[in-house]
């Protein structure tokens, strides 16, 4: 799914009346009714009580306004207050004058805002995608009334002072909402962690905007869902063998750290690999073979930490990274993998596929290497910490994406930054954020298996890199959601 800028959406809105012969007052209602739909099934009529809608005087305004109306006839218990201005929207004006009159309607002012309990419903319909400044002056003084309320806040579109894909200064004011309905596509604000506390959480709601318009538009911004990664998956072929899927290499775990290595192990032959070999350390090898039977094992002749390079040719993809440790040793080896995989082998008929990951990132960050030596479709997957490591540190999380798209483009490789979204970078310039995944997921050891699912995908040649990638993130982030789903087992 794309994500669109407030710009493109207002675009998008007029292709949409244009296609499909609507008036913008036609289009307002589907908004207002796919709100009113979302917000019966939050809250009936008693758990609900009296429902403030706060309208702006734009078309945000005219969507809280019709959706006090549908909500009026559904049985709630309705109150509006206006936030004054010298013009409101055409739209905006037609549904003030189909507002029913049993709805009490206030014009707020500053010496009389609002009254807000802490239990009281609030639809904030101040400000969407039109926001064109920082609130100031009453707007502001009523968001920080509402927030100071504690009040159950739906946001319509967006929170009100919040920007749907610029940053914008800490001290602005903006609406602290527990749920988000917005129209159509996401907006780039919802996906980042710093607006987590004002976006709540966040639901489109489909309300038949252009599909061609959509379709032809240019965006760098994309969302993960179902929808994107069906059907990437190749099938596997009643005549295939272990050789159709790959052999992958692993290169993992130091004293203390074997763990990891088993992690990352059973995920990639979860992942569907056609044969695996792990390197550990020489302390590991027990510990690999008997928790690990499946795959195959190359004790490093070090004891504690990797410290040699195996032959590469009989693999189709490399990881290196979990339980790594920091060693020097470890080191020149993660510099001779990126050395071979780089080099225009005669041998190899592609550039040998990478994951990098964890302790291998650090090792690059820490010894401040050329980003470059990463290069050329390789695939690194950081945190924010191991990432800025690589970098710089970010401003902020646009910032972040700004450094995270400039570095994929410059060393034309695929990096994931993990988080809440996970957000794939693509050498192209394009940002990918996965839609699955959950909090239960933010335990050590999650980052071993992706990086063990992503080199069973790595290591099918039959896959792109980037589709590659991409599948893994969200088959990650969606085991993890099935997971949790499951009702807990008691011991
Ligand atoms: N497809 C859809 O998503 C649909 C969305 N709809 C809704 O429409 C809004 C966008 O409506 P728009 O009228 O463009 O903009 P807003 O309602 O957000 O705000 C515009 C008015 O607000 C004033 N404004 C802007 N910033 C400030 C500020 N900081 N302080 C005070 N006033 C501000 C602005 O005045 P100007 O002086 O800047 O001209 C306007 O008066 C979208 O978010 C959806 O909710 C449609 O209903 C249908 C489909
Ligand atoms: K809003």
């Amino acid at each position: 799914m794309k994500i669109l800028t407030a710009a493109q959406t207002r675009q998008l809105d007029q292709a949409t009346m244009q296609e499909q012969h609507l008036t913008s007052v036609e289009l307002m209602e589907r908004a207002a009714e796919a709100l009113v739909e979302w917000f019966c099934q939050w809250l009936d009529q008693e758990q609900a009580g009296e429902v403030l809608v706060l309208c702006g005087p734009g078309n945000n305004g005219g969507d809280g306004l019709a959706a006090a109306r549908l909500l009026h006839q559904s049985g709630y218990q309705m109150r509006v207050a206006l936030l004054p201005a010298a013009t409101q929207a055409a739209d905006w004006q037609h549904n003030r004058l189909h507002l029913p009159e049993a709805i009490a309607v206030a014009e707020i002012n500053e010496g009389q805002l609002p009254e807000i309990q802490p239990n009281t419903v609030v639809i904030d319909a101040l400000f969407g995608t039109g926001l064109a400044r920082p609130l100031g002056g009453l707007a502001a003084a009523l968001v920080r009334h509402l927030n100071a309320a504690r009040a159950r806040v739906v946001s319509v579109d967006i929170p009100s002072g919040l920007y749907a894909e610029a940053s914008q200064p800490r001290e602005n004011v903006a609406v602290r909402a527990r749920h988000t309905v917005s129209f159509g596509t996401p907006k780039l604000a919802f996906l980042l962690p710093q607006n987590a506390e004002l976006v709540g959480e966040w639901h489109v709601k489909d309300i038949g905007l252009s599909e061609p318009f959509i379709a032809c538009s240019t965006s760098p911004w994309h969302y993960t869902d179902a929808a994107a990664v069906a059907g990437t998956l190749p099938a596997r072929p009643r005549f295939s063998h272990k050789g159709t899927f790959g052999h992958a290499l692993l290169l993992a775990g130091s004293r203390g750290k074997i763990g990891a290595a088993v992690l990352a192990a059973n995920a990639c032959l979860r992942g569907g690999v056609g044969l695996l070999t792990a390197r550990v350390p020489g302390c590991g090898y027990d510990i690999f073979q008997t928790s690990v039977p499946e795959a195959m094992c190359l004790a490093d002749p070090a004891a504690d930490y990797l410290s040699e390079l195996p032959e590469l040719k009989p693999y189709q993809a490399v990881g290196i990274g979990p339980g790594l440790g920091q060693e020097d040793a470890s080191l020149a080896v993660l510099r001779q993998l990126l050395e071979a995989a780089t080099a225009p082998a005669a041998a190899q008929q592609r550039p040998l596929p990478l994951v990098i990951d964890a302790d291998a990132l650090n090792l690059l960050g820490r010894h401040r290497e050329p980003a470059g030596a990463t290069a050329r479709k390789h695939g690194a997957h950081p945190h924010p910490k191991e990432f800025e490591r690589l970098t710089e540190p970010a401003r902020d999380d646009y910032h972040r994406l700004e450094l995270l798209r400039a570095f994929a483009q410059r060393y034309r490789c695929l990096v994931l930054l993990k988080g809440a979204y996970s957000c794939l970078a693509t050498p192209a310039g394009e940002l990918h954020f996965n839609s699955t995944g959950n909090p239960g997921m933010a335990t050590g050891g999650s980052g071993d298996v992706l990086t063990g699912l992503l080199l069973a995908l790595r290591a099918d040649a039959r896959l792109r890199p980037f589709e590659a990638a991409r599948l893994g993130v969200y088959a990650h982030g969606r085991a993890g959601d099935l997971a949790a789903e499951k009702p807990a087992t008691r011991v």
